[in-house]
């Protein structure tokens, strides 16, 4: 069976997977020296002309995998060199080392030379600590030198729980991993650390990878299933009617930009919900789309009385933040999904506990920070080092009974019974004003026809990173919506 390219397991949890794979009879020996061999293929792939593989050994297992590769390059013809430390006697690593004795030098013995190429076996998923200070000259030395690195595993000094660097940490141009991705091979800044990912099946049977921890990689298995089906015969509004609230005339643009992305989406009725300030920029932007003044509460109510409204955006431009908590606690009461994003999640800073309480029961509301709006909302998760970001994205959905979509060129997307993925594939292009707007509107439309919560967002996320791929460069956010892909 191919190997599962969609699952993150945890350091931790591939040691216990290690283990079951002890348990279960696989020579633990067998998998290292399977991890070195594909060590070695990579580096003698990579990079034909080096003349000298400078293979960096740590105390543990990667260590290990270390020597088992130093041994092949050096069949292969490659002049080798060790640096580092003796591994732990009794293990593998052990073991590896010694079918191939010689010297290993101290890290302060390296001198670069033309034709270098580092292979990084000092820590693995084991790094626990801050990297010593010969180890971290030794970096700079690399970094200096330009001398390539293949980091075994993991970059070391990066923790693959996080994707935070503990210290000094190599910058790889490939890294070589075993039986499944880890979060720190796609959160940043590690994805950048690693380089080109080489993930290496070493016989570790599938069987013995998912957990029920498992975060995933955001790919079509977790949404297809639930994308609505766009069969012609269906009647506008089992498409369902979306509703965006626009902000005064000034910053009109973003609820715009958020129900043309909602239409595209294939929304049956886009209606942009407009202050009256708004009514006539508005009117001499939109055509598909419809437009209703919205004054106060109370017209509000009224309009929420039609059942036929399916799902809301509302903060994209909003401005007046006591007015969008007000929507926001009328949009809970209708009982309809609803995407929270800028003035509306900075509406709510200090008053998360006042959220939650809103949209209790069924999950049905999706949050979309970037970085400094999650900081405002979760202070206490954006400063805690301990928490991956991963981890900080499941916390917010578990406290608000919401889906957070926590925004980065990693984001994560978690929901409140913890499936959490994150989203590693959308270009930087994505980086430009006004394309959150657009991402809300996407999941926006998705919620409005009806489609689960959680897989509504992994799939606005997949679609708006695809329809930056199809816009290409120089994109701008009013070019996202044409590109979003059919459903
Ligand atoms: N299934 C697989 O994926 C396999 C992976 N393999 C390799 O094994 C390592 C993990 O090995 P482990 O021994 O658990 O950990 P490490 O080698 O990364 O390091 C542990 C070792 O290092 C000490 N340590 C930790 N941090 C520091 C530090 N900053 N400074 C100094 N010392 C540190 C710690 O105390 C331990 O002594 C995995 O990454 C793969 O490369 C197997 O070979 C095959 C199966
Ligand atoms: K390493």
């Amino acid at each position: 069976m191919a190997i599962d390219r969609t699952v993150l397991v945890s350091p931790d949890a591939m040691g216990q997977i290690d283990k079951a794979a002890a348990d279960s009879g696989i020579d633990s020996f067998g998998l290292m020296r399977s991890a070195g061999a594909h060590v070695a293929a990579v580096v003698l792939a990579r990079f034909p002309q080096a003349q000298r593989a400078v293979v960096l050994c740590g105390p543990g297992n990667n260590g290990g995998d270390g020597h088992v590769a130093a041994k092949l390059l050096e069949r292969s013809g490659m002049e080798v060199q060790r640096f580092g430390m003796e591994p732990k006697p009794g293990g593998d690593a052990a073991r590896a080392r010694a079918l191939f004795p010689g010297d290993i030098c101290p890290f302060a013995d390296w001198r670069p030379r033309a034709g270098d190429v580092i292979v990084d076996a000092l820590f693995g998923a084991g790094l626990d600590r801050p990297v010593s200070g010969d180890v971290e000259a030794l970096i700079e030395r690399a970094g200096r030198a330009k001398t390539p690195v293949v980091a075994v595993d993991l970059p070391s000094g990066l923790s693959g729980r996080t994707g935070e660097p503990t210290g000094a940490c190599f910058r790889a141009l490939h890294t070589v991993t075993f039986a499944a991705l880890k979060p720190g091979h796609l959160l940043m800044p590690g994805r950048e650390l690693c380089g080109e990912m080489h993930l290496c099946d070493i016989g570790i049977p599938a069987r013995l990878i998912a957990s029920d921890d498992t975060v995933w990689r955001n790919h079509r298995g977790l949404y297809a299933a639930h994308m609505p089906g766009s069969a012609a015969s269906q009647h506008k509004y089992t498409r369902g009617h979306l509703v965006v609230f626009s902000g005064p005339l000034i910053s009109s643009g973003a609820a715009r930009l958020s129900a043309m992305a909602g239409l595209r989406c294939g929304a049956g009725l886009v209606t942009v919900a407009a202050q009256p300030s708004a009514v006539m920029v508005q009117a001499t932007h939109l055509t598909a789309i419809m437009q209703r003044a919205i004054r106060d509460v109370a017209e509000l109510t009224d309009w929420l009385g039609d059942s036929r409204l399916s799902g809301f955006v509302i903060g994209p431009g909003f401005g007046d933040l006591e007015k969008a908590r007000a929507y926001t606690s009328l949009l809970a009461e209708a009982g309809q999904p609803v995407v929270l994003d800028a003035d509306g999640l900075t509406a709510f800073a200090g008053k998360t506990e006042e959220l939650a309480e809103l949209f209790a029961g069924e999950t049905r509301l999706v949050l979309t920070p970037h970085e400094g709006e999650f900081r405002r909302l979760f202070a206490d998760l954006a400063d805690d080092v301990t928490l991956s970001k991963i981890d900080r994205a499941r916390a917010a959905a578990r406290a608000q009974n919401a889906v957070v979509v926590y925004k980065g060129a990693d984001s994560v997307i978690a929901a409140p019974d913890g499936r959490a993925a994150v989203n590693a594939d959308a270009p930087a292009s994505l980086a430009t004003a006004g394309s959150g707007d657009v991402l809300a509107g996407i999941i926006g439309g998705l919620l409005a026809r009806g489609m689960p919560v959680f897989e509504a967002a992994c799939a606005g996320v997949a679609m708006h990173g695809e329809a930056a791929r199809r816009a290409g460069r120089g994109l701008t956010a009013e070019d996202l919506p044409a590109h979003i892909p059919a459903l």
